[in-house]
Order: C-alpha cells, then structure tokens, then sequence
C-alpha cells in the first residue's frame, strides 16, 4: 500500500496506534537496515511515548553487514535495543520473543508482585512506514499467511491477536505511518530503497545522488559492475560514462539519462551492487 500522505491521513494513522498502544505491552519499530534513520517515522517518540519499544532492521539480508552491526551498537547506545532482521527467510526472528520478554520483565515482574495477574503472553504491535515489511514480519510471525496486505475501505475488522511462539502475542495488524519528507537527502534514499513508489521521483536526480554516494563508500563495485578504471571527477560525468557504456544514447550520440537512471536502479535493486547500505551512524 503506497498513499499520498496528508495531514488527514497522518492524524487519523496516529490516532490508530495510539488507541492500539493501550493494548500492547510492546511495540517493534520496523525500519530498513539500509536507511536506519531515513526510514523512521519523524514522530515516533513522541507517538511512542514511553512504551517498551525494539527496534527491528528488517531486510538486513540487503544491507552492508558491517555497517548492520555498527547500527546496532548504535542503537543500544542510545538505550534503544534492536535487532537485524530477513523477514523474507526468518532470519533473526527466532530471537524477537526473548527480546520483547526481556523488555516487559520489569512491567510483568511488578505486576506478579502485586498479584494483579496471572502471567500471560506479551502482547506486541508491529509499526513502521510503508513498504518496511510489516505484513512480511507478521506473515512470517504468524507461520501462516493471515495478514491483511492493503486498506479494504469499509470494512471494520476486530482486532485479533495472533499467537506467536509460546509466550507472544502479536496484533494482526501493523501500524502504518508516514515516512519523512521534509528532506531531498531522506527522500532520495526513501525512494532508492523502494519505500516511495516509483512514479513520485525523478529516476536521475535519485541515480545522481547514489553514484556520488558509492563513489565514496563503495567504490569498488561501481568499478566491477560497471569496469570503470578511473573515476570523473564529477558524479555527473560518471553517470554519463555508465550511460554510454550500456548503450544508452539517443539520437546524436547524447546520453539517455533517464534510461540509464533505469538500468543503475534495477541493478541496485537486484543487488548487481552487492549488499549495501546508504547511511552511517555517525551522519
Ligand atoms: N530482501 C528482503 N525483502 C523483504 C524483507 N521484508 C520484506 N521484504 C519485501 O519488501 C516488500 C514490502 O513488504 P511488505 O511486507 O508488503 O511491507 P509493508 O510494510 O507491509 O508495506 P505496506 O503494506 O505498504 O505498509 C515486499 O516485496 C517484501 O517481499 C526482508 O527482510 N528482506
């Protein structure tokens, strides 16, 4: 599902995690492992609040490794526990129950004392913005395909909890929620990851902004993919030389940015680049 964000659909998306916080003991933050900022919520901690959170990298199976691990140790500097992810395969998920029990020990510990309950499961919501894996996550939670890709407009659904392993409960579905805009930098990576639809960028500006970016960071597969022996100096001239390399030209011999913006993108996305990842901790 990829929608037009305005500020209707922002209030009504937090307003629909805020009634669903107050069922769940803890919440997983699902971001991409490629863009561990770009792809948070600009709210989330203020919409969080105070609730026990983990912060999941889904589609770790695409990021640089070692720049995941630098992630993590990031993220648990700041307090915030977290944990790499392959939604795809279930890869890293085996670990999420014993991470969301080790979050509410405390909460459940306090509760037992005052013998208010009898122990029961931790109940968790999924949220993340579009695209993250959400439904991926929870299909793969669930052992099942049960969760409901899309908005179905009309239809009120009972929230229904899904059982996951012997001592978690997950709400079926996610909590969606916009993604930041207010940034180009944010918006390019946003849209080279796949989390904006493709119709709302501009291929080249998006290709010009990730070449300058593996120049720097990665040089070596842009040498191998492309058999690129010395660099331009401009990122724009590199571009055109992967342009005219792979044919794309118009007539007169000119470059076909757009075309070749393409083909960078499909190889990106095909992970022809290996894996990677577009932003560092300490940016
Ligand atoms: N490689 C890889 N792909 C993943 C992973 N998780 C999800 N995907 C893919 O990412 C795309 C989006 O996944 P969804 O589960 O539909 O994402 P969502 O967050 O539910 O999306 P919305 O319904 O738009 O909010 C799909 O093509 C998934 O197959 C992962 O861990 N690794």
């Amino acid at each position: 599902m990829t929608i037009q964000w305005f500020p209707g659909h922002m209030a009504k998306a937090r307003r629909e995690i805020t009634e669903k916080l107050k069922l769940i003991d803890v919440v997983f933050e699902l971001v991409d492992s490629r863009i561990p900022l770009a792809s948070r919520n600009p709210m989330i901690d203020q919409i969080l609040g105070s609730k026990p959170r983990l912060l999941l990298l889904n589609k770790a199976d695409m990021a640089d490794p070692e720049l995941t691990k630098e992630w993590e140790r990031y993220f648990r500097a700041k307090g915030i526990p977290s944990l790499a992810l392959n939604s795809r395969t279930g890869k890293g998920v085996e670990k999420i129950e014993a991470a969301a029990k080790e979050l509410v020990k405390e909460k459940f510990d306090k509760m037992r004392a005052k013998g208010i309950v009898q122990p029961r499961a931790v109940r968790a919501l999924i949220v993340g913005i579009p695209n993250v894996g959400k439904s991926t996550l929870i299909n793969r939670m669930a052992g099942k395909n049960i969760a409901v890709t899309g908005d179905k407009p009309g239809v009120t659904k009972k929230q229904q909890w899904i059982k996951c392993g012997k001592s978690l409960e997950l709400l079926d579905t996610p909590g969606i929620l916009w993604p930041k805009f207010e940034d180009e930098t944010i918006g390019r990576k946003l849209a080279v990851t796949g989390a904006i639809k493709e119709t709302l960028f501009d291929f080249s500006d998006v290709i010009l902004f990730t070449l300058s970016y593996l120049k720097e960071e990665y040089p070596e597969r842009l040498r191998e993919r492309y058999s690129i022996e010395q660099f331009p100096e401009e990122t724009i001239a590199l571009f055109a030389e992967i342009g005219k390399k792979r044919g794309c030209l118009v007539s007169g011999g000119e470059i076909d940015f757009d075309r070749a913006a393409e083909l960078i993108l499909r190889d990106l996305r095909a992970e022809k680049l290996g894996r990677l990842t577009f932003e560092k901790p300490e940016e």
